[in-house]
């Protein structure tokens, strides 16, 4: 469902974040991105919903390339990959159940302003108190976003990606500001989300135990190259040597 050919990206500061990554991703996987702080994860991520314009390769979406279409194409791509984020990115000044209407927003442009106002469709408040319930939190619908905790964010966040009801999830680094209890349980909505709901998962990962736990699929990036594409029971000790240096030292989150 999506496949990434030759992707380079090179910022404007002359920083190579990514050296020409190529690689697939079947409908309905898991797949996990690892590799060391600065090896060019969220850069790829960033790349495939083109928050970041890459500098050159192509990136073929449900059979089409999306890397250079219009604003329009685009816009309705987006429809289709929803994001989570290390840090959540909700708006914190919003309640809960508008922050996850805002997932509805990429598809029905022309009620923009209706939801800003907030006179969203009552259809469209249901699905998200549907999607509250299913993460576990539709009793704090009406409170203000920073008035949660981080992993009550990030199942806000989940919630948010329910109601957009996308084909591909792309996840960056979605529980690296979690205590490892909390951790668990926000994977275990992803899972659901990849296995329940047929939605293809990206995300980056930093600990190994949650790779081998929910993914189907690993790659790794050294230095914005591509060093490892693989099943997460393929990475052997001296594969995690190459890919986190000779001294690395596995730690565990359990
Ligand atoms: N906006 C930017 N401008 C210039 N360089 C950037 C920018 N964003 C990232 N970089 C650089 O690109 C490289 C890859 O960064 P990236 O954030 O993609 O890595 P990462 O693997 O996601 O790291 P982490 O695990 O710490 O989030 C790094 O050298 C980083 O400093």
């Amino acid at each position: 469902m999506l496949q990434v050919n030759n992707l380079v990206k090179t910022y404007p500061n002359g920083t190579k974040a990514l050296k020409g990554i190529s690689f697939n991703v079947p409908k309905g996987a898991f797949l996990s991105v690892i590799g060391l702080s600065g090896s060019g994860k969220s850069t790829l991520l960033r790349c495939i919903n083109r928050i970041h314009e890459p500098t050159s390769g192509s990136i073929s979406f449900e059979g089409q390339e999306i890397t250079h279409v219009n604003e329009h194409k685009l816009r309705e791509v987006r429809t289709k990959i929803g994001m989570v984020f290390q840090h959540f990115n909700l708006i914190n000044r919003r309640n809960v159940i508008n922050n996850v209407l805002m997932g509805r927003l990429g598809q029905f442009n022309d009620h923009f302003l209706g939801g800003i106002f907030k006179k969203w469709p009552q259809e469209w408040i249901d699905d998200a108190y549907d999607a509250l319930k299913i993460v576990g939190i539709s009793d704090k619908a009406l409170v203000r976003a920073d008035g949660l905790s981080g992993g009550q964010k990030q199942r806000v966040a989940i919630a948010r990606t329910l109601v957009q009801n996308p084909h591909l999830l792309l996840a960056d680094e979605p529980v690296a500001s979690l205590d490892p209890t909390t951790s668990y349980s926000v994977m275990n909505y992803l899972k659901d989300l990849n296995q329940k709901r047929n939605i293809t998962v990206v995300c980056n990962l930093h600990f190994l135990s949650l790779v081998r736990d929910y993914s189907t699929h690993v790659i790794a990036l050294k230095n914005g190259e591509l060093v490892f594409e693989g099943k997460p029971t393929d990475i052997t000790e001296k594969w995690f040597k190459d890919i986190y240096g000779a001294d690395a030292r596995e730690v565990e989150i359990h």
